[in-house]
């Protein structure tokens, strides 16, 4: 309470994000490219959105622009809004199209070793000033950031689904982040229209700590038979007001997502988070959810 205090007084006297000109993006999945679009629409930022997988990135620019297109013909945004937004926006495969960016955020799979494998990289790329945030939903932020050179720039910035319509940014301060990081993240995030809350740097932080085992105590529930999907999901949705069920949610968010999350929940906080064998067996199966159009459900 006292730091979030200090951090909204420190910021209103002292502090402008006018120098993070230009934030690169690291994965042009779901998060990626909603954060791109946000970062460019919103907050007006030049961004460069960078994904190994040129298919990828072809669809990510398609995505932004259908959303786009759609809150057109909503009346939400102008054409011109539309076009100066993508204009902003520039794709690459190259992960070295990221020398002069000021800040950047990763968004790529949910995977310990690939993660700490990017910072490491991105470190020697980056300009050592450059904040280096993660859109992690689980994962140390502390050992992500000690695989770089400025361990205290290395921040947690946890963006909801689906970026440009959800409020919330969590964000993770790590054991050596710095006042400065802090506050301009924060800032970044206020610029992007988004609510900001702070988390402890611990497993699934605040919201996966809590929304993960509700999933997977549905998937459970599905794999011991208590109920068909569309049974769990109603009862929840009618009968607990929830906006959307359980497995309905885990289809959105991805089950390799998940299932990634639930196992770094189970390995450091206890047998209480381990994931049900049904999930383990979509993520098996290739069965990821809405992103590959086949979870729990067909889409
Ligand atoms: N899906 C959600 O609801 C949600 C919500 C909050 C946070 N997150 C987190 O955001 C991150 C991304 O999730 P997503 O749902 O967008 O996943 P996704 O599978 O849709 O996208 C991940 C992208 O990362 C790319 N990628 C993988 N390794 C890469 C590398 N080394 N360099 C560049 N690109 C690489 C892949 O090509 C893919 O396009 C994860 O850490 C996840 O935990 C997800």
């Amino acid at each position: 309470m006292f730091l979030r205090k200090s951090i909204q007084t420190l910021s209103q006297r002292y502090y402008s994000t006018s120098n993070i000109k230009s934030v690169g993006v690291i994965g042009g999945g779901q998060m990626g490219s909603g954060i791109a679009q946000v970062l460019a629409q919103v907050a007006k930022r030049n961004v460069i959105l960078v994904d190994l997988n040129k298919a990828v990135v072809e669809k990510s620019l398609i995505n932004i622009n259908g959303f786009l297109q759609k809150s057109v013909a909503k009346g939400v945004i102008t054409e011109e809004d539309r076009q100066s937004t993508l204009k902003r926006i520039s794709f690459s495969d190259d992960l070295n199209s990221l020398k002069n960016v000021d800040f950047v955020i990763e968004a790529i799979v949910e995977n310990t070793e690939i993660k700490c494998n990017l910072f490491k990289d991105l470190s020697k790329i980056c300009k050592p000033e450059a904040i280096l945030a993660s859109n992690t939903s689980s994962i140390s932020i502390t050992q992500i950031a000690s695989n770089t050179n400025n361990p205290q720039n290395v921040i947690g910035m946890h963006f909801m689904n689906p970026v440009p319509i959800m409020k919330l940014v969590e964000v993770i301060p790590s054991l050596q982040t710095n006042d400065e990081t802090l506050k301009t993240t924060m800032e970044l995030a206020a610029e992007m229209n988004k609510t900001t809350t702070l988390s402890k740097d611990m497993p699934g932080f605040i919201a996966n700590r809590l929304l993960m085992p509700y999933i997977n105590e549905a998937v459970q529930a599905l794999h011991e038979g208590l109920g068909t999907r569309e049974d769990i999901d109603t009862t929840m949705k009618l009968g607990c007001n929830m906006p959307m069920g359980p497995l309905t949610l885990a289809d959105f968010i991805g089950l390799d997502t998940c299932y990634s999350i639930m196992n770094i929940l189970h390995t450091q906080l206890g047998d209480k988070y381990k994931p049900s064998p049904l999930l383990k067996r979509y993520v098996e199966a290739g069965r990821l959810g809405k992103k590959v159009k086949h979870g729990f459900y067909t889409y």
